[in-house]
């Protein structure tokens, strides 16, 4: 062990140990290995990549306004206790999402987490 910070730091170099510390706790645009893992289960969900921008967006279909509203209600409070909020547009008985990072201008791990927790609100 030395001064710079123990056996991690030993073995990786305090450049690495560097990245990860400006890395923690900030998002980052999904690599395109993360891609690879992740979109095709989105995909196979019914989101589509938007054009031009590096975002996912989905049209959902209910029964009236009342179911709707009551998906929106749920998906709002968890946008808001994730601090990630979807941009999203509202008629009668459609809500057209659209997820994307501002924080990192593109899609994240948060906007999949988003993704999977509304489409468990989504599911019938
Ligand atoms: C200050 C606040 O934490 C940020 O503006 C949050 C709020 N909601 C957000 N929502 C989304 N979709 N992307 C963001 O980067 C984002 N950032």
């Amino acid at each position: 062990m030395n001064i710079s910070g123990g056996f991690a730091a030993d073995v990786a170099g305090p450049a690495l140990i560097s990245v990860f510390i400006l890395q923690a706790g900030k998002v980052h645009r999904l690599s395109p290995e993360e891609r690879g893992e992740l979109l095709p289960n989105l995909r196979a969900a019914g989101w589509v990549e938007v054009e031009g921008r590096d975002a996912i967006y989905k049209e959902f279909l209910f029964k009236d306004f009342n179911q709707a509203f009551g998906f929106m209600t749920r998906v709002g409070l968890q946008a808001e206790k994730m601090d990630h909020h979807p941009e999203w547009f509202n008629v009668y008985n459609k809500v057209h999402v659209t997820l994307s990072t501002h924080d990192c201008s593109g899609l994240s791990h948060r906007d999949v987490t988003l993704a999977g927790f509304i489409e468990q609100v989504a599911a019938p």
